[in-house]
């Protein structure tokens, strides 16, 4: 039996909903496998853990999670109890940063039985790669003066690693995929991080001769993903132009409560993080309708990463199943609880 010891941070919210609901098709679908087991341990690090403690997490927070082979996380931030960029700081970024999960990978696909916005309902499939360690999310900056005369400095930070390792990344998914890479830039109003980021594309791009490279500035990219999505392969953005990108493609894909993502660690120093999109959705919480299937997904892409493809798609491929027969939350036009989808999910599954 091989033991798989995953470190559970379900977070604030419906994190706390979602993430208990999923750990049961996780545990099913290492008893499809036989030979594995999956054993979590669960964190309450959260903004009601702050309350009490002072801190998201403990001091030695990131040593503990160096111990486990992935993280399983719900979402995090409840702005009535901690203002956001504490508790995001305190615990999901931390994470991300400490944890050197350089990438943020986050697929965009349209699901069977998902009704879409978009007027057209041609099918689309792309994946966001989303450079997950600095740019505009720097700590690079401070405050001077006080009150009418304060001083706000908040600097882009952009490195030759950073830039193109996330390039490279990006281009290594294409040669996997539809040998396409779009760039998110914006070289035009941001001058001297985004010609340099164009510059690096450039460069990176001579060593994949197969495939097809386009810039796109942010603001024409973000119209482009409602216009015209069945165009993309793989887009390569940095922090925040992958963070805002990402919510567009989940409001294409229907709701944000079907979007996933994985933040990758790819040193091998320490796990990487799987996550759904979304917050943690203060105004639902509590209903029972928070919509399991951004956590699921993200629940596939830890899978995959695990090297059980197979388990992976059979996951996929229950979920799919499940929006084609109607068991859906409201977000994407049923009437189903959280519970009766991840019900569901679990019937379709061999
Ligand atoms: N990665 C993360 O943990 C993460 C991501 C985004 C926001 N946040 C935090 O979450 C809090 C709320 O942020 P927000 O409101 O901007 O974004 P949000 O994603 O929590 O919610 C946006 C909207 O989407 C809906 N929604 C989100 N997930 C859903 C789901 N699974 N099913 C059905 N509907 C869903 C919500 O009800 C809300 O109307 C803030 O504290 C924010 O900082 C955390
Ligand atoms: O990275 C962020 O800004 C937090 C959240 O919006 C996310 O997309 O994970
Ligand atoms: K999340
Ligand atoms: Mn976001």
């Amino acid at each position: 039996m091989n033991i798989h010891e995953i470190a559970v941070i379900p977070g604030d919210g419906i994190g706390k909903e979602v993430v208990p609901a999923t750990l049961e098709v996780l545990e099913r679908l290492a008893e499809i496998h036989g030979g594995i087991k999956f054993q979590f341990a669960e964190f309450p690090w959260s903004c009601e853990y702050y309350l009490e403690h002072g801190e998201m997490m403990p001091k030695d927070g990131i040593e503990t999670l160096k111990n486990f082979e992935q993280i399983y996380l719900g979402a995090v931030g409840n702005p009535q109890l901690v203002p956001d960029h504490i508790s995001l700081w305190g615990l999901l970024i931390k994470i991300r940063r400490e944890c050197e999960q350089v990438i943020n990978l986050r697929p965009v696909k349209s699901l069977k039985g998902v009704p879409s916005k978009l007027a057209s309902d041609e099918p689309f499939d792309f994946i966001v790669v989303r450079e997950n360690s600095e740019g505009e999310y720097s700590e690079a900056g401070g405050s001077v003066h006080h009150g009418g005369d304060e001083i706000v400095i908040q600097n882009a930070v952009f490195t030759r690693k950073a830039t193109e390792r996330a390039m490279r990344f990006a281009f290594d998914l294409a040669m996997k995929r539809n040998k396409k890479v779009t760039s998110a830039t914006k070289s035009n109003g941001i001058v001297y991080s985004m010609p340099f980021w164009d510059k690096v594309f450039h460069e990176v791009g001579k060593d994949y001769p197969e495939v097809a490279t386009e810039s796109n500035h942010i603001d024409a990219l973000a119209a482009f993903f409602v216009l015209k999505p069945e165009q993309f392969d793989v887009i390569v953005a940095s922090n925040l132009f992958g963070d805002i990108l990402t919510d567009i493609g989940a409001a294409i894909m229907g709701s944000i409560g079907i979007a996933p993502a994985a933040n990758i660690n790819l040193n091998g120093n320490y796990p990487s993080m799987f996550e759904p999109v979304h917050g943690s959705a203060p105004d639902i919480v509590g209903k029972g309708i928070a919509n399991p299937i951004g956590q699921l997904w993200t629940a596939k892409m830890m899978l995959d990463h695990m090297g059980y493809d197979e388990l992976g798609d059979l996951l996929m491929k229950a979920i799919e199943e499940t929006t084609a027969s109607g068991v859906k939350t409201p977000d994407i036009g049923g009437k189903s609880t959280t519970a009766e989808v991840i019900g569901e999910v679990l019937k379709r599954l061999p």
